[in-house]
Order: structure tokens, then C-alpha cells, then sequence
């Protein structure tokens, strides 16, 4: 299967090439970068030097892009608003795409709007677009052209928590999750308050009380439940370069600890991705990052009659582009694993 990433100087991109340049049943097309263009990959990605030495960043428009015979699919690692000009022309041109940004995670475009700010870029694609979170999508979703990969935060929070609402364990509103993010979840073009001497040694809260991905996590959520589910989120910026801790307060809706660990059994046993630890052992970004996991574990507070839950994963990786490595490999029949660990 031949791909282009688009956006490949960024964080995301650039771990795209990094897992896809490893992928043996994926060749690499062509990457993409406005800046970059010209520029050797080894270069620009110094990690692929001796791999992609003799490949360029190209600066391919949206067009010329899906006019690429040599392209099966394209993976969109840019910024939202800027992912869904590339998507309509790559789907039109009849390229599966796998979109790692936001533009097609929310359904309804009044709430795309309420959360991002700007009216959303592409009402029509929405509707041919599939969110998928590859351990919990049913399995009509690999009829469509375009995939949206889930948020990394949402990531983190919904894989423990959305089996457990949808089974009725734990209640639908009082919920509260604190999440600790590294550095590069803002992206390499981040601003000044992402400079070294702003997050060393520092953490913070950001994005209160109403972070953009709440849009997706409340959706998804309210969606399993079949009800509207409620959330304080509360994100915070870790002194880090990757991984997400998160931790969830929620109350139990009766449930004990080990109906809450059977449920995860029940929906994870099979799950080569999903890691769920002992009750007495915390999940630990630096036993995540660089993989496609995400571990998780849970204890009962019988003071407060709330489950803590917590769970981490690498934000780049099962955050961003592993899971959109490991729904290339579902959505071809391939082993899930394929070019992951
Ligand atoms: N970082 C993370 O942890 C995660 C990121 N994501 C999502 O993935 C996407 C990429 O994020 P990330 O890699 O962090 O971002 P970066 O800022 O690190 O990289 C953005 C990339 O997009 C290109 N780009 C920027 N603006 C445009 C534009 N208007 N048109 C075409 N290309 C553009 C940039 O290159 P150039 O300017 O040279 O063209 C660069 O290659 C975002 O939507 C982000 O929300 C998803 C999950 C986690
Ligand atoms: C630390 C930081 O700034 N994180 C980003 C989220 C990471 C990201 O890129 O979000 P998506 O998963 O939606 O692509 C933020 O809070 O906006």
C-alpha cells in the first residue's frame, strides 16, 4: 500500500515517518511540508538518516496531491481548519484518508464551532467521515473514505471510562478528570508559552474549564450511554516531551471494584493495545511512550464511593499516529499490531 503523509515535519508527521518508514506492508509516497520542501527527509528528520536519505519534503498542494496515481492513502497530520481542504480532494480523487486532526471528530457542526471557534470547514465530508477508536468502534466503520482519529486526551480518558458508562458502573454526571500532558501535544510550532524556560521544571493547568476536547469526549461518551454524560475536565501541561498521564473521579453507580475489572476484561481481553494493571499498580508515562498502548488501572474509595481510575499513553503514538497506523491496519485486514508495538 503505497502513502503520503501530509504535514510530516511536525510532531505527528515525523512520527508517522518514523513507524510507517518500518511498516512492511506500507511504502512511503510522499511527505509534505510547506517549509521544508526540497529538503532531504534525513535531514529534516535526523532520526531517518541511512532510511530515507534519498527522499524529499515535497510542498504538494491539495490537488496535485490527489491527482497522485502513486497514493492509496494519506495520512493528514496538520492543524484543524487546515486537514479538511486536503481531505475533500483526496476523497473526491477516490484516496481512503486517515486525518489526524480534528476537523472530522465532532458530528454535529454547531458544536464544532461552539468548541473551535470557527464555522466548521467542511459540512458535507463530514457526513462520509467515521470517528473510529479502534478498541470500541463496531465494525461497519471500515466502509468509509475518511477516518478521523480520536483527540489524545480523549484517548486516554475514553478507553478506560466509556465501557464502564455503557455497562451503567459508574455514574453519568460528577465525573472529573485531571490529565497531564508533555510538551509536544501543543506541536512543534507551538508559541511562547511552550519554550523551554516556560514548561521546565513547571506544571500548570490550561484550557479550563472548557477545553476543545470536550466536544469529543462528551459526545463519545453520551453516545455509549444513550444519555447526556457530563465532564469536568481539567488538562495540565507536565514538564515533559510526550506522554499523558490522566487520572478519573468518578462516582460508582453501585458497582464494585471487581465488576468494574470484569467489564474492562470483557472488552479488552483481546485488546493487544490496551494494558489493564493490577489495582495496586499506577499506569506511568515512562513506560508508555514510544508505544501504541494504553495502560490503565483503578482502585475503589470506599469513603468517597468513587473509583479512581488512571491511565497513561504516548501522546504522539496511540495519541495520534500509531492509532492512526493501527486503523490503516484494521481497515486493511491486516494484523492490528502490524508496525506497532
Ligand atoms: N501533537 C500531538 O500530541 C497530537 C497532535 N494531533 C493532531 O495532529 C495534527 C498535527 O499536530 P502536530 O504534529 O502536533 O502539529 P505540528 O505543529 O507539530 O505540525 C504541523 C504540520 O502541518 C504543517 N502545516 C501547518 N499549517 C499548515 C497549513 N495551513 N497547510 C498545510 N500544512 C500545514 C506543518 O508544516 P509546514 O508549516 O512546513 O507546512 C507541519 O508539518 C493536529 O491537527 C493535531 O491536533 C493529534 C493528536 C496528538
Ligand atoms: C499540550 C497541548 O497543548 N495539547 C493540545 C492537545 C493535543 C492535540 O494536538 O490535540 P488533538 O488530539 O486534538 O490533535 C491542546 O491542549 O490543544
Amino acid at each position: 500500500m503505497n502513502a503520503a503523509i501530509v504535514g510530516a515535519s511536525g510532531y505527528g508527521g515525523e512520527t508517522l515517518v518514523k513507524l510507517l518508514s518500518a511498516h512492511p506492508k506500507v511504502t512511503l509516497k510522499a511527505v509534505t511540508s510547506r517549509s521544508k520542501a526540497g529538503e532531504p527527509v534525513s535531514s529534516v528528520i535526523p532520526a531517518m538518516r541511512g532510511v530515507l536519505d534519498d527522499m524529499l519534503f515535497e510542498n504538494s498542494d491539495p490537488a496535485e496531491l490527489a491527482a497522485r496515481e502513486d497514493i492509496d492513502v494519506a495520512f493528514l497530520a496538520l492543524p484543524h481548519g487546515a486537514a479538511a481542504e486536503y481531505a475533500r480532494h483526496l476523497v473526491d480523487a477516490g484516496k481512503k484518508v486517515i486525518d489526524l486532526s480534528a476537523d472530522f471528530r465532532i458530528s454535529d457542526p454547531a458544536i464544532y464551532e461552539e468548541f473551535y471557534g470557527a464555522s466548521h470547514p467542511d459540512v458535507d465530508l463530514l457526513a462520509k467521515a467515521e470517528y473510529v477508536m479502534p478498541e470500541l468502534s463496531d465494525d461497519a466503520w471500515e466502509q468509509k473514505e475518511l477516518f478521523a482519529c480520536p483527540g489524545c486526551y480523549p484517548t486516554s480518558i475514553l478507553v478506560p471510562l466509556l465501557p464502564l458508562v455503557k455497562a451503567g458502573l459508574v455514574s453519568k454526571e460528577h465525573i472529573v478528570v485531571n490529565s497531564y500532558s508533555g510538551t509536544s501535544g501543543a506541536g512543534k510550532q507551538s508559541k511562547e508559552a511552550f519554550s523551554y524556560c516556560e514548561v521546565n521544571e513547571s506544571s500548570k493547568a490550561y484550557g479550563l474549564p472548557k477545553h476543545r476536547h470536550l466536544s469529543e469526549i462528551e459526545e463519545q461518551l453520551s453516545k455509549a450511554a444513550e444519555d447526556k454524560v457530563i465532564i469536568q475536565f481539567n488538562p495540565h501541561l507536565a514538564p515533559m516531551n510526550r506522554g499523558i498521564a490522566t487520572t478519573i473521579t468518578v462516582p460508582s453507580a453501585g458497582a464494585t471494584l471487581e465488576e468494574l475489572y470484569a467489564e474492562w476484561e470483557k472488552c479488552y481481553s483481546d485488546k493487544p493495545f490496551v494494558c489493564i494493571l493490577p489495582s495496586s499498580t499506577r499506569p506511568d508515562t515512562k513506560y508508555v511512550v514510544g508505544t501504541n498502548r494504553v495502560d490503565m488501572s483503578a482502585v475503589k474509595d470506599d469513603r468517597t464511593g468513587n473509583f479512581v481510575i488512571t491511565s497513561a499513553e504516548d501522546n504522539l503514538v496511540k495519541g495520534a499516529s500509531g492509532q492512526a497506523i493501527q486503523i490503516l491496519n484494521l481497515w486493511q485486514g491486516w494484523d492490528e499490531t502490524t508496525g506497532l508495538i
